[in-house]
């Protein structure tokens, strides 16, 4: 685990003693968009245009914000048009690695870096820009004709790929329709700190108190959505959008991680009936389960965080999922 300064990597933890135990995640620093050819301007160096081919998604399947990207790709039919690569579920004192090893190999997405076989993320990092200074994250949506990062914010990520490649694959499907934006704006928000980053901020507190701060918050969230969850199908009704996705991806890695590791243990998923149904039905829907992969993620929260888990002992469990064996 480390950071680039001046393009240079150090390793180091996240520094917490700043801000009183608590975990302050930083900004994205990579914002292009991909914009389709009607609304591409040319002399706007932030665009990039949506060609089939020309991109590439560096994911972890252990990491919840590259899973969005991950799901978005594959339910917006872009897996002829982007390719997908991951790294080890291991992010130890070099970082994100390229490593493929067999114990680890994902039936959906292949291991490494077959544009540049750089050995670890942060070279795509300081390839991009030589002087980068910040964390190294996964997503990162790579340009191969510009040689640079597009994109390293999965909220961004699934919003171009939400929309700017229909013309190319004739999937109208709206994640984000116009009509339920400011709904989903209101959920994602409170969403986002409470339950996405809430689950970290409470795993990765260093005081008693910062751990209760982020414990609360994102257990009354999920009371809130418990009760919301018991008259509609998804978060905004029948129809499923990003905020359901961007909820997902938390949800799937609760009961097998963040209850335990980041001890978030009020209670698990598997205990708010209404939750864990649309847990399940999320899971089942167009085969988004072929993008979830556990060994990774319980992998990479239970081997790489050692401040947390200095043994490294990863555990055998779950063995029940929706309140089903697996
Ligand atoms: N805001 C970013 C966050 C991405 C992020 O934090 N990814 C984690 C993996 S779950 C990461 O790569 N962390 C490495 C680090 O912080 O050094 C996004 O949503 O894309």
């Amino acid at each position: 685990m480390g950071l680039l300064i001046d393009g240079k990597w150090h390793d180091q933890w996240y520094d917490t003693e700043a801000t009183q135990g608590k975990f302050v995640r930083s900004q994205s620093q990579f914002r292009n968009w991909i914009v389709s050819p009607t609304e591409l301007d040319p002399n706007d160096d932030t665009h990039f245009p949506a060609e089939s081919g020309r991109y590439h998604l560096y994911v972890s399947l252990a990491c919840p914000w590259a899973h969005r990207t991950l799901i978005f790709r594959h339910l917006k039919q872009l897996e002829q048009h982007i390719s997908v690569s991951c790294v080890h579920p291991h992010m130890l004192e070099n970082g994100w690695e390229f490593k493929d090893e067999p114990r680890f190999q994902d039936k959906h997405v292949a291991a490494g870096d077959p544009l540049h076989d750089f050995q670890f993320a942060h070279q795509l990092y300081t390839h991009a820009n030589p002087d980068y200074s910040g964390r190294v994250t996964v997503p990162i949506l790579w340009d191969k004709q510009r040689h640079t990062i597009v994109s390293n914010e999965s909220a961004d990520i699934i919003r171009m790929f939400n929309s700017a490649f229909n013309h190319l694959t004739g999937d109208q499907e709206d994640y984000y329709p116009e009509s339920l934006r400011s709904e989903i704006d209101t959920l994602n928000e409170r969403i986002y700190d409470t339950v996405n980053n809430g689950v970290y901020k409470s795993g990765f507190a260093t005081t008693q108190a910062a751990y209760e701060e982020a414990l609360h918050p994102l257990f009354e969230t999920l009371e809130f959505l418990e009760q919301r969850l018991a008259s509609k199908l998804y978060l905004t009704g029948d129809q499923i959008t990003e905020a359901d996705w961007r909820l997902f991806t938390t949800l799937i890695r609760f009961d097998p991680v963040y209850y335990g590791h980041f001890k978030c243990n009020l209670k698990r998923i598997m205990d708010y009936p209404n939750l864990n149904a649309y847990l399940e039905r999320l899971y089942k829907t167009q085969e988004v389960a072929n993008t979830v992969n556990l060994e990774h993620i319980k992998q990479h929260y239970y081997y790489s965080h050692d401040t947390i888990n200095p043994t490294r002992v990863v555990p055998v469990g779950p063995a029940i999922l929706f309140r089903t064996e697996i």
